[in-house]
């Protein structure tokens, strides 16, 4: 049964077993040990487009080589105004910090969209993880249903409002970039998605009794086409770029946005752009808080690559709707949990069916023995 909130677990001792992953999906790199591989790009001068002084061209190709080579980098001077940050990670910590009848009214674990869940983003995972979020859809503007937008703390709407809106414009200001580096036209991946949607995940992760064994956040790409991330100085974002051999553990850096590409953004450049491929760990001395912007397509938009290089093979059999792409990917992970747990259980079996032939075939002085 899934807990109501993560708070009460938080004291014990020890980890209850669903939150307990297998071993090889369990953290290899401890959550503050930082790594500098993940480049952290000034955006300051990104709209000084000529000159000799001009400084786009230069950000524009450290992005670039960010994306084709990880899928993330980190942003500063990026423009959103350190005030409004700090609103928004203040207000949301106090959310978190609501008793659990506060935060439930928002729940949404019957399916509805926004509002406060514990564990999972995926109902009917076999494992889960070990964060709470409080989510909101804010754009396009026309479908915000502000009955799912927590009332408390005071002042959250208004400020999320903001916060929506900036990450909005700077999330286009990087589309824009990677537009122009596949030799397209500025607005090439913002027409792609149609009209753009946003969602606002703010995710707490509580202390955890026994890190070792679980996830914040279990191993993912983002779906869609970039995410903006805002991360506390306590890290836990962690990236892997060899298919999860080896992995890093993001620096965190005051006042920068962590940006993702996602599945969308890699199909759009056929592949020439990595899915970053990431998960969150925990740990038992502090709580952490981020705030993860999505920046997905329209439901309907058609996904497909927008320019195949000379040479280069499509990445995608069909041009399929981002709706139906979200939903493949949803049951394919659902059934990969499904098939572990089913291997896993098998394997018990068979252990136990080897430890009992093994006792009923003992040779008969070692049975006296
Ligand atoms: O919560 C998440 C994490 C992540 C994700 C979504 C779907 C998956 O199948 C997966 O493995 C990870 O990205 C998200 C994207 C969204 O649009 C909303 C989310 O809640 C999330
Ligand atoms: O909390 C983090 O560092 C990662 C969050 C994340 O990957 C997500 O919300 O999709
Ligand atoms: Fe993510």
């Amino acid at each position: 049964m899934a807990p109501s909130t993560l708070t009460a677990l938080a004291e014990e001792k020890t980890l209850q077993t669903s939150f307990i992953r297998d071993e090889d999906e369990r953290p290899k790199v401890a959550y503050n040990q930082f790594s500098d591989e993940i480049p952290i790009i000034s955006l300051k001068g990104i709209d000084d487009e000529g000159g000799i002084n001009g400084r786009r061209g230069e950000i524009c190709e450290k992005i670039v080589k960010a994306c084709e080579d990880w899928g993330v980098f980190q942003v500063v001077d990026h423009g959103v105004d350190a005030q409004l940050i700090s609103q928004m990670t203040t207000l949301a910590k106090q959310f978190f910090a609501l008793p659990a009848e506060e935060k439930l009214r928002f729940d949404m674990s019957g399916g509805k969209k926004g509002g406060f869940i514990v564990s999972s983003h995926l109902q009917g995972e076999v494992v889960q993880d070990w964060r709470e979020i409080v989510t909101y859809f804010s754009y396009p503007i026309r479908a915000r249903d502000y009955s799912r937008w927590p009332d408390k703390p005071e002042g959250w709407i208004d400020v999320t409002q903001k916060y929506s809106e900036k990450l909005m414009e700077l999330a286009c200001k990087l589309l824009e970039v990677l537009s122009e580096a596949m030799g397209l036209e500025k607005e090439a991946l913002t027409k792609a998605c149609v009209d753009m949607d946003q969602k606002v995940v703010v995710n707490f992760y509580p202390k955890c009794p026994q890190p070792d064994l679980t996830l914040g956040l279990k191993r993912h790409t983002d779906p869609g086409t970039i995410t903006l991330l805002l991360q506390d100085q306590v890290g836990g974002l962690q990236a892997t770029k060899d298919n999860g051999k080896t992995w890093i553990t993001v620096q965190p850096v005051v006042g920068a946005f962590v940006v993702n590409l996602g599945d969308h953004g890699h199909f759009l450049s056929n592949g020439r752009f990595k899915n970053a491929d990431h998960q969150a760990v925990v740990n038992s001395n502090s709580s952490r808080l981020s705030i993860a912007t999505f920046q997905n397509p329209a439901p309907e938009a058609i996904v497909y690559p927008l320019k195949i290089r000379e040479g280069e093979k499509a990445v995608m059999d069909e041009p399929v709707a981002f709706a139906e792409m979200y939903r493949r990917k949803m049951s394919k992970d659902l059934e990969l949990a499904r098939l572990k747990k089913l291997a896993k259980e098998q394997q018990i079996q068979a252990e136990e069916a080897a430890e009992k032939a093994k006792s009923e075939t003992k040779p008969i002085d070692e049975i006296l023995a």
